[in-house]
């Protein structure tokens, strides 16, 4: 279905080339979800963008279905990208517009009739699960709808090909497993390809056939998923299988002692996803919110001033001063799940 040959994309810049994607081939099969996973700053974004040619590879071939991609002149590719959705983490919603307008936007640029923009419209929310926020405009959803109308938006003009460039990472975990199952189905049910990229093993285990690890610009390790977790061959694929393999397992074994331990408030596992690194975010929310917080189990790393990883928190506190850490965690770009710890909150 898409086939990339020695895809390069190089940044001139005043410091330098940046090597964001550097000789990249690969090839996806019809009906296949395969994810790309890597760091920030890996090429993730670059690389996507290349296969709709939102991003012009320096060099290299892109082929969609039975087309050329980089030989194409320009009408010929406006035309051709209809054949490819893509949805993204900030969502791309038109503001202004209703959730039906938004769906619609795409069938009138492509110059499809009323009624049948009408109906297509119909479908795709009925398809997405939001027949009922037909007439909302995006400020009055939430992460996870916003996200289900760009996903019917990018659905409209029936693609092959479905791009999603870190679809789930501004949502929560319960929010994104309903969108990681709604892109399961729209696979299953329109046998579409869909390409993802995230930094998130958990992505790629729930839903990817296929995996590629990219670290600065290239592909270090490629499979199926389930070979690559049992088997990660780089360092850097280790980590992301520790990620949600043997840390959680860890940490459920603390987690089990601690919760026989503690008799009032709650514990939290935080995930951090790219939160800034430099803020220190757990000792800003125990003073802004006046709560004993002890760290229990976890490890957050710092890649380029960024921080990744999971922290499980114990907040000793009334449920009042627990929602009041959540929502400061929240707010501080630091995902938040609330465990059910079998003992009542003070
Ligand atoms: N337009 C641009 N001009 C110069 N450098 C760029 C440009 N776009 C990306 N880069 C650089 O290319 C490299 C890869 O960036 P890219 O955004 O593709 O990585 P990524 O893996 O998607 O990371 P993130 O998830 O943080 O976006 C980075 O070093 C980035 O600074």
């Amino acid at each position: 279905m898409i086939q990339l040959k020695g895809i390069r994309k190089h940044f001139k810049t005043a410091a330098g080339t940046i090597r964001a994607v550097d000789d990249i081939d690969l090839t996806v099969e019809p009906g296949e979800i395969f994810g790309i996973i890597g760091y920030s700053g890996a090429g993730k974004s670059t690389l996507i963008r290349t296969i709709n040619l939102l991003e012009p590879p320096t060099a290299g071939e892109v082929r969609v279905g039975e087309r050329v991609f980089t030989q194409l002149s320009g009408r010929e590719l406006r035309e051709a990208r209809r054949e490819i959705g893509m949805i993204f983490q900030q969502f791309h919603l038109l503001w202004s517009r209703t959730v039906k307008e938004n769906v619609r936007f795409p069938l009138e640029i492509a110059g499809v009739g009323k009624a049948e923009a009408d109906e297509k419209v119909r479908h795709m929310l009925e398809l997405v699960g939001l027949t009922d926020k037909a007439d909302a405009y995006p400020a009055q959803l939430s992460g996870g709808q916003k996200q289900r109308v760009g996903i019917a938006r990018a659905l409209a003009n029936d693609p092959k090909v479905l791009l999603c460039d870190e679809a789930t990472s501004a949502l929560d975990p319960k929010t994104t497993d309903d969108i990681l199952r709604l892109l399961q189905k729209i696979n299953r049910e329109l046998n579409l390809t869909i390409v993802l990229i995230t930094h998130e093993m958990h992505v790629i285990r729930k839903i990817c056939h296929r995996v590629a690890v990219m670290e600065n610009g290239r592909f270090v390790e490629s499979g199926p998923v389930s070979d690559v977790f049992r088997r990660p061959k780089k360092e850097i694929t280790r980590r992301f299988v520790r990620d949600v393999a043997g840390l959680e397992e860890e940490a459920k074994e603390a987690l089990d002692l601690s919760f026989r331990d503690m008799f009032s408030g709650r514990i939290l596992k935080c995930t951090f996803f790219g939160t800034e690194a430099k803020q220190p975010v757990i000792s800003r929310c125990i003073r802004a919110c006046e709560v004993d917080l002890s760290i229990l189990q976890g490890q957050v790393r710092q890649v380029n001033d960024t921080a990744y990883g999971t922290l499980y928190v114990h907040v000793d506190g009334s449920s009042e001063q627990v929602a009041r850490v959540v929502d400061f965690l929240r707010g501080s770009d630091v995902e938040v799940e609330v465990l059910d710890s079998g003992f009542p909150s003070a």
